[in-house]
């Protein structure tokens, strides 16, 4: 069993970096370079292509993308010896975390980086402003404070200095009061937790479940399930899964908005669940969320076993070194303080305003040569390591949530982005590589190696001078050679092992990245609009299967029962316009046994007759 002095070791370096001085909205909306906004001469063109096109025009008129242009024309540097000699003289090395940078086989020009260094420089400056407690989410009036969850005295004041302490120490204190046994389920033949089922969507898993997978150990004192979406099938799995163990679980519900509808629904469906196992729910149930949201002041007023606290200013996709990601960790013996470290120094690293000292910076030089500034490529994303397998998946949500921008800070149309996917090598070797090697040249990699491959003392030779983790080293080692031979570029991000430390220095790497980048390409990395319209979109059809059951209700409440053709049920309805969503709810309503089809089936839509089994109008006007 982890001891709580393991959960939290020692407390991260907190060296004060920046005056504690909150200022008002940076001037980097002002001050944006000029070529990374364009007007929007065509608002009807969504397609990255054209985009990219449209930019591509634009942006020849500056020098810098002159550079770009010609020295991608010249191609990638073929010379051993060269190419040696360049990736020795761009190695970013930090040496404390043992974590290299290798951006050699990105093919930038040294004129390419002298014309983005005035933008790099706008961008540290901005960055300085973010941390210091500027407005860096303008459009929702919101200061941008992840970085400070790991050197609190970075904070712009003692009150949220002392939250972000506070809320840490009673993280470590919950965690080891659990793991001890202090804190128990009611009835549980363990006389422990045993079980962790964490409840959250996006930002509120996605970290948690990257961690899990990376550093729980084989042992954990607590294991750790996810429910992450409203599929009742897997919310079904999930706690079959559990079984009796549901007596010993702790379930975490975690939502900053606190009102996320998939979240809801999974925490009602395992409250069912424990109303039927005849367990007490508010015993067992743990809320992470902004104060006096919904999920809060249900928990506050249920008298849920603990409420720790998400801040306004912390995103969810930034928001792993909060309580979102802590407390789940701590839970399962992983030494959070540790991640904190790890990510404090990278913050410290990607705080340099010297661009080759900076792996964050790097990485962004890197993402805006090879996708033009405009997500023209896609990021491809392969660690090279099973405990990593959900790195890409985590980097998804990061930065496709927060670069994926319809307009930029000045209001123009830029559909910008930066796609992402991945998954391990070298298991991907045997699936998609194929298309990256010869196939269409839409993408860089990144490589993350991890150089230990098992504790000491536990490796051995499966052939002479061979051990397995060489086979996966040559896998790595030869697929970035067989990707360059071809011009396809590629990063490659060496850790030493995988440890809290070095996941909480990767997270802290990419965190900065895409601010920077943002910065960069003149867009707000900090909120997420587009996700609105999906959402509204979703309630309104939600409303509309309302309305098509109240019509089949009444009918079914006529006798003879009145079977409608889709044509009636949308008139009924007023939606005539509607009437594929009406097909669609329909068919999904026959399918789950909740309407029946009289005439025809639904592969025939023009001639299908539907009706419901019994007359429910009471129910449905409760
Ligand atoms: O933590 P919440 O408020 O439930 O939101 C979950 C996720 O939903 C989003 O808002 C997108 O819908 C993400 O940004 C966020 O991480």
């Amino acid at each position: 069993m982890a001891s709580l002095s393991g959960l939290c070791s020692s407390s991260p370096s907190l060296k004060p970096k920046h005056d504690r001085v909150a200022k008002l909205t940076p001037s980097f909306r002002k001050d944006s370079p000029a070529f990374s906004t364009r007007s929007n001469s065509n608002s009807n063109s969504n397609s990255k292509l054209s985009v990219a096109r449209e930019v591509s025009a634009d942006l020849s008129k500056t020098n810098s993308v002159g550079v770009l242009k010609k020295a991608k024309q010249g191609g990638l540097e073929k010379d051993p010896k060269a190419l040696w000699r360049r990736y020795v003289d761009w190695l970013y090395q930090h040496k404390e975390l043992g974590l290299y940078l290798d951006v050699s086989r990105v093919g930038f020009s040294d004129e390419f980086v002298e014309e983005m260094e005035p933008r790099f420089q706008a961008a540290f400056k901005a960055m300085e402003e973010l941390e210091k407690g500027a407005i860096a989410n303008p459009d929702e009036g919101r200061m941008v404070g992840h970085y400070w969850l790991r050197n609190s005295k970075l904070a712009p004041n003692s009150f949220l200095q002392i939250q972000i302490e506070k809320t840490l120490d009673a993280v470590c204190k919950f965690a080891g009061d659990v793991i001890s046994g202090k804190i128990k389920p009611p009835s549980s033949p363990e006389g422990r937790f045993t079980q962790i089922l964490s409840v959250g969507i996006g930002g509120s898993a996605l970290g948690p479940q990257l961690v899990a997978e990376a550093l729980a150990p084989d042992n954990p004192p607590l294991k750790i399930r996810f429910i992450d979406n409203t599929d009742p099938g897997g919310i079904d799995h999930q706690i079959a899964q559990l079984g009796p163990e549901l007596a010993s679980t702790l379930v975490i519900v975690i939502s900053k908005s606190g009102g996320t509808p998939e979240t809801r629904n999974g925490l009602l469906e395992v409250q069912k669940a424990f109303r039927e196992a005849g367990l007490d729910f508010s015993k067992q149930g743990v809320a992470i969320t902004q104060e006096n949201s919904l999920l809060d002041n249900t928990a506050r007023i249920e008298g849920w076993v603990a409420r720790f606290p998400m801040y306004d200013w912390v995103g969810g996709r930034t928001s792993e070194m909060s309580a979102v990601g802590l407390l789940p960790a701590a839970l399962q013996g992983i030494d959070i303080r540790e991640m904190l470290v790890g990510a404090s120094m990278m913050d410290n690293a990607t705080r340099s305003t010297v661009l080759r000292d900076n792996p964050a910076a790097l990485l962004a030089l890197c993402w805006y040569w090879a996708c033009d500034g405009v997500g023209s490529k896609d990021m491809v994303v392969l660690p090279y390591k099973d405990s990593l397998l959900l790195f890409s998946r985590y980097l998804q949500q990061l930065v496709m949530e927060s670069l994926g921008k319809e307009f930029d800070l000045d209001g123009n149309r830029v559909n910008q982005g930066l796609s992402v996917y991945g998954n391990k090598g070298s298991t991907d070797q045997h699936a998609y590589i194929q298309q990256l090697r010869e196939g269409v040249h839409n993408f860089f990699v990144t490589f993350i190696e991890v150089l230990r491959d098992r504790p000491p003392g536990h490796d051995w030779e499966l052939e002479p001078g061979v051990t397995c983790g060489d086979y996966l080293f040559g896998m790595l080692q030869g697929t970035r050679s067989a990707l360059y031979a071809n011009d396809r570029e590629s990063i490659t991000v060496t850790v030493q092992e995988v440890t809290p430390r070095s996941v909480g220095a990767l997270i802290a790497l990419y965190e900065r990245a895409v601010g920077l980048y943002a910065s960069l390409v003149n867009i707000n990395a900090y909120h997420q609009p587009g996700v609105e319209a999906g959402k509204k979109a979703a309630g309104e059809v939600l409303a509309l299967q309302k309305r098509v059951l109240a019509v089949l209700n009444d009918a079914s409440c006529e006798q003879p029962i009145e079977p409608l053709t889709l044509e009636e049920v949308a008139e009924r309805c007023h939606s005539p316009e509607d009437i594929e969503m009406i097909y669609k709810i329909i068919e999904h309503m026959a399918a789950n046994d909740r309407a029946l089809i009289a005439e025809r089936d639904c592969g025939s839509p023009y001639s299908l007759k539907v009706f419901l089994g019994e007359c429910n109008v009471d129910e449905l006007y409760d």
